[in-house]
């Protein structure tokens, strides 16, 4: 208050100053036709009530004294609590007619206003109006109070008294009617507009709030209706339309309102500016300004103290603007991007209250823009206010999603980590069976201790239970004795000692059943931070089977590198392998072989049907052996004895041939000297008297199917002792070779030459006719060309032991004995004898002679 007077002092000495200055200018009455627009503050004159109320004549009286003084300011504004106050203003209608005026004057918030206009010592009207009185007289709200008078033609004095506590704002304005409607309406659209605009503000964020639920529009919406009402109050809506009955009501509601308006202010920030959760110290400072302002208010309006109410208010509200600013600035060092609309919005809000509020303190000059500031502003700032909280709301909308997005990534993740540990335990399942079908245990060495832990499966692998010594010698207990200095070793230098992983193939003997397993041991170490071995991770697996396998294996490599050739194919008879034997057989190497089929060593000997009899055996009984002949590398052909046997899978399935196979080639030579020992004589290389018998048997076989006559020589040589006796046995038998050699020259293939011992030698014809007689004369020709043959002469080279050859020339003839034969006339040895005696029957007519044997004569013919 003293700072206010303090100030008051000093205006009230510039307007003297001023008046001084422009006092002769002014002293002129204002010329009612010749109207300044605007305030006519200046032309007026003031006197400052110092006792008790003064009535018109004493304000006439120190009027004419010269007590009134120039204020010099267009609108006089006196602030809070001024003391009441005369306005003289000399008005003069320079016509002849009296002039109808509208004068406004006064806030719609002004106390006490008393009106007169004198005209030649008489007052011609007098108005009583302000609010502190019910239904206040000529109120306009928005606009304050106007009052419509006429000017008598010369001069007439305006007096005005007023007396306000709450901010003496004193406008005085003298307008035409029609100025006045126009100005009137212009206040009444803006008002419009205003109050349109907030009340869709409101509508709209009352909405969001029943819709969203965020309290943020709950608060922004009190915070409108709040200054919705403020507003109201303090334009004289409210005393004009809502509470004219209630002056009292009037008297405290802006400044209540103020306050109000302040405090869901505070409440719309704290809410906005999430101040619980960044700055719980500040919220706790706005909550206590809020309630301090509000209880403040409330005592001084229960004490009845207008002045201390308005002080409060006043007070209350500077410092809410600039509280709002500076929660502003901290949202935003918090780094928070709403600060930024609100501070904006906020410094609005203040720049425009201040505006209003040093304007109507009388520290701004008066004017509309001024006046009215606290409404520009707060219009801007509520709608700034709306742009931060739909801000606001992205951001929280973003961060939703985001939340939501992060939601979703989790129970995404949380799915996925389900489904990994599903697989885990799944694979973790396999794991086990699959090591337990590997028969592979798992174990952990504690290497200082030597104790040790198991998996199932090696507890199984190693024939032990729960109750077992797990110990260095536990262990040792179940290693083969054999092969236990193998792992000693390894624990003791040859590993361990150089930080080796063990890899170890070993025996144990099973504790439970005493059965001896090959297994493969492997271990990891594992060091602590000196460096020394202090765990060894590992697996046991059985390899027992692996090792049988091996063994086997071996046995069948050995097998395999037999003397025995070995083709190894697979189920297309793709050669696969071959063995020593074979390359040695066949000249062909295993680069030569593998990847060829065994068609490589085909002869051509045998014909298709061969082949195929072949493998329908192997298809049926799963194998084959046979003769069969070959070609080498080298193109000689040569028999062999193959087998072949087909390998099958469990389910029958061929998958593999095996084919071993002995070169028989020394064994078929040995086979026919044998067969020609047996068969032929060894001399003459002529069939002997077994094979004859037989070749006897078929052409009598013969005979009788054909129907045609055979026929059987015996031929006997003519003295042929006497050669030996002579030139030795050696030349005698060069003749018998060179006689079968003759013999056979006579032949036809299918006939047959046999020696049937010493001299004499058998011939037999086949397929002769079936007509006797041509058939004898058929067999008198060969035997004829036979007889003439062998009487040639002989040379017979002969060789003697130590000395040279010589060459002998002899003559030599052969007595022939001939049997027709058909339809087994008789037996072999029948027609061996009839034969034998037609030969002798030669024999004794002289020899080198051809007799036929006649059954009937028994003699020749
Ligand atoms: N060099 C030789 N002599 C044989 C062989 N086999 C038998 N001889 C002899 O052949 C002779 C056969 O004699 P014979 O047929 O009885 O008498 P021959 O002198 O031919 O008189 P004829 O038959 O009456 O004309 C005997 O002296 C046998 O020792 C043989 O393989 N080599």
């Amino acid at each position: 208050m003293l700072a206010l007077r303090h100030h008051g002092y000093w205006r009230a000495l510039l307007a003297l100053l001023l008046t001084l200055a422009t006092g002769l200018i002014q002293a002129q009455p204002l010329v009612l036709t010749e109207l300044p627009t605007g305030s006519l503050g200046t032309w007026a004159s003031l006197l400052i009530e110092d006792g008790p109320p003064l009535g018109l004549g004493d304000a006439q009286t120190r009027q004419r004294e010269g007590l009134f003084r120039k204020d010099n300011r267009a609108v006089l504004t006196y602030g809070i609590g001024s003391r009441p106050r005369w306005v003289h203003l000399e008005l003069f209608n320079p016509t002849t007619e009296s002039l109808p005026f509208r004068l406004v004057t006064g806030t719609t918030w002004t106390d006490q206003l008393k009106l007169f206009v004198v005209h030649d010592n008489r007052v011609t009207a007098s108005w009583k109006t302000g609010d502190d009185y019910p239904k206040p007289l000529e109120l306009t709200p928005g606009i304050g109070f106007t009052f419509t008078t006429s000017f008598a033609p010369g001069r007439s004095d305006l007096y005005l008294r007023v007396e306000s506590i709450d901010p003496l704002v004193l406008p005085i304005k003298l307008m035409t009617e029609k100025q006045a409607l126009s100005s009137e309406r212009l206040v009444h659209y803006s008002y419009g507009f205003i109050y349109g605009f907030l009340i869709a503000l409101l509508a709209y964020n009352g909405m969001l709030f029943i819709g969203l639920r965020k309290r943020s529009y709950l608060y922004y919406s009190l915070y409108l209706v709040s200054l919705i009402l403020l507003n109201f109050a303090y334009t004289g809506h409210g005393s004009a339309w809502l509470w004219p009955d209630y002056p009292l009501l009037q008297r405290y509601m802006i400044l209540f309102l103020m306050v109000l308006y302040g405090c869901c202010g505070l409440l719309f920030a704290s809410r906005f500016l999430a101040l619980a959760e960044h700055a719980p110290r500040v919220l706790r400072l706005v909550r206590l300004s809020a309630v301090s302002g509000l209880s403040l208010i409330a005592l001084c309006i229960m004490a009845g103290s207008q002045l201390g109410a308005a002080l409060v208010a006043f007070s209350f509200i500077s410092l809410f603007t600039l509280g709002m600013v500076l929660l502003g600035i901290l949202t935003i060092r918090h780094g928070r991007m709403a600060g930024r609309y609100f501070l904006v919005a906020t410094l609005f809000g203040m720049v425009g209250a201040a505006s209003t509020t040093l304007a109507v303190w009388g520290w701004l000059p008066f004017n509309s823009l001024t006046y009215h500031g606290l409404e520009y502003g707060a219009i801007i700032e509520a709608t700034l206010l709306a742009l931060a909280l739909a801000h606001h709301y992205n951001e929280m909308t973003a961060k939703l999603s985001r939340i939501t997005l992060s939601r979703d990534v989790l129970s995404t993740e949380v799915a996925e980590r389900k489904q990994a540990e599903k697989m885990l335990r799944k694979s973790e399942e396999s794991l086990k069976e699959s090591q337990s079908i590997a028969g592979l245990g798992s174990y952990v060495l504690d290497i200082p201790t030597g104790r040790w832990k198991s998996s199932d499966v090696l507890d199984q692998l190693l024939g032990i239970d729960e109750a077992y010594e797990r110990s260095l010698q536990g262990w040792v207990a179940l290693t083969l004795p054999d092969d236990r200095s193998m792992i000693e070793d390894y624990f003791s230098n040859e590993g361990i000692g150089q930080d080796k992983e063990l890899d170890k193939e070993y025996r144990i003997l099973r504790h439970n059943d005493h059965t001896e397993r090959w297994v493969h041991g492997l271990g990891k170490l594992e060091f602590d931070a000196q460096g020394n071995p202090v765990k060894m991770h590992g697996t046991i697996q059985d390899i027992t089977e692996r090792k049988q396998g091996e063994t086997e294996l071996r046995i069948a490599a050995t097998a395999f590198e037999s003397q025995e050739g070995m083709i190894i194919t697979d189920a297309n008879s793709v050669i696969l392998r071959v063995n020593r034997a074979f390359t040695e057989i066949t000249g062909y190497t295993a680069e030569d072989a593998v990847g060829q089929t065994p068609r490589l060593l085909k002869s051509g000997r045998h014909n298709v049907d061969f082949y195929a009899e072949m493998w329908e055996s192997i298809k049926r009984t799963g194998s084959w052996q046979g003769e069969i002949w070959d070609r080498r590398k080298n193109g000689e052909i040569y028999p062999k004895w193959l087998t072949i046997t087909a390998v099958k899978s469990d389910d029958g399935t061929i998958t593999h041939y095996v084919g071993a196979h002995t070169d028989i080639s020394s064994r078929k030579v040995a086979e026919d000297v044998i067969k020609r020992m047996a068969f032929y004589d060894p001399l003459t290389q002529l069939p002997n008297r077994r094979l004859l018998n037989d070749r006897l048997s078929q052409a009598m076989a013969a005979s009788t199917r054909s129907g045609c006559y055979g026929a059987l020589m015996f031929l006997d040589l003519d003295n042929f002792k006497q050669l030996n006796d002579t030139h030795g046995h050696r030349a005698g038998d060069l003749l018998l070779i060179e006689a079968a050699n003759r013999l056979n020259h006579c032949m036809r293939e299918m006939d047959t030459v046999a020696r049937f011992g010493g001299d004499e030698f058998v011939v037999v014809l086949s397929d002769l006719t079936a007509d006797k007689v041509e058939s004898a004369s058929q067999v008198e020709i060969v035997a004829e060309k036979i007889r003439i043959t062998l009487s040639e002469p002989y040379l017979l080279n002969i060789s003697h032991d130590g000395k040279a050859d010589t060459t002998i020339e002899h003559h030599c003839t052969a007595s022939i004995g001939v049997v027709m034969f058909i339809d087994h006339a008789g037996s072999q040895d029948d027609i061996l004898k009839w034969a034998d005696v037609a030969m002798y029957q030669a024999k004794e007519a002289g020899r080198n002679l051809i007799r036929f044997y006649d059954s009937t004569a028994s003699e020749s013919t």
